[in-house]
């Protein structure tokens, strides 16, 4: 039952209307997130990921179906939820430092003053950045900006943390790096984390799930759970034969629901 789970996503649908025009971007999407998982949404580019996530944050009201989080359902961002958004050049705030970007959040929650500084400090040693926070935004690199939004995110101790393509706007490199702090910092603050990404790599490498999203209007295609060994490492992981099965099933879904619609249809017919 719904009640069970931190989160449920029950049957949600959601269309745009612009102009007299309606487009159908979700369709009855429908799956649960236990608490301490961390499961990662994938679809093609545009097939409704960052819709979804905004209807699970309760950002934008969906067109049918529900979002329950915490047994209530969602009709404006919950306190307990935290978003990190793919670009954390406009999530922060240039003219702040990054210790005042941190207690924003706190500040909206109304944490006493004086236990504030200490959750700061705590919340920019997790990300890395322990020393960091007299810094500005556009004094740290692209990496270290995105580690102070997911700071920011924590900081305030969410029950659930949604990320949207955390890491789309970084280097490679650093890309490998975030990837491993968040999924070390989700092990150790047993986060509950549901991660939409489009890359295929990062999803099956990150996720105790996979959810792969179907071509418009999306459904769930599959729900795949990656039983993969539960430390991951860059090259170990990568390098078992599970994780290039589970990436080729990805790999296909996606390929899928990337053909026009009359195109799935001959498939399923064949
Ligand atoms: N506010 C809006 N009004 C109208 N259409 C929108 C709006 N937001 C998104 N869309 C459309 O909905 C569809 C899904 O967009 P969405 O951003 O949710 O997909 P996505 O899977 O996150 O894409 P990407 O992988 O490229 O980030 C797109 O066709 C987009 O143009």
């Amino acid at each position: 039952m719904a009640e069970n789970h931190i989160l449920a996503v029950n049957e949600l649908g959601k269309a745009y209307v612009t102009n007299d025009t309606r487009a159908e971007i979700l369709d009855g999407v429908d799956f649960v997130v236990d608490t301490g998982e961390f499961v990662c949404v994938v679809g093609p580019s545009g097939s409704g990921k960052t819709t979804l996530l905004k209807c699970i944050a309760g950002l934008i009201p969906p067109s049918s179906g529900r979002v329950v989080f915490e047994g209530e359902t969602v009709t404006e961002p919950p306190a307990k939820l935290a978003v990190i958004f793919q670009d954390y050049s406009r999530s922060l705030l240039p003219w702040m430092t990054v210790e005042k970007n941190v207690e924003l959040p706190l500040h909206k929650a109304k944490f006493p003053k004086a236990e504030r500084p200490a959750i700061i400090a705590e919340a920019l040693a997790n990300v890395g950045l322990a020393g960091k926070g007299k810094l500005h935004p556009w004094e740290m690199s692209g990496g270290m900006q995105q580690r102070a939004a997911i700071a920011r995110g924590l900081a305030y101790q969410p029950d659930v943390l949604l990320m949207d393509e955390p890491f789309a706007a970084v280097d490679a490199q650093t890309r490998i790096e975030l990837e491993d702090l968040v999924l070390e910092m989700s092990r150790r603050l047993k986060m509950t984390v549901l991660f939409v990404t489009h890359d295929i790599d990062e999803a099956v490498y990150m996720g105790d799930r996979v959810i792969v999203l179907s071509g418009a209007p999306a459904k769930v295609a599959r729900d795949i759970a990656v039983d993969l060994p539960p430390e991951r490492h860059q090259l170990h992981t990568k390098n078992l034969p599970r994780y290039g099965e589970l990436r080729a099933e990805v790999f296909e879904l996606i390929q899928q629901a990337k053909r026009p619609v009359t195109q799935n249809v001959g498939v399923v017919r064949a």
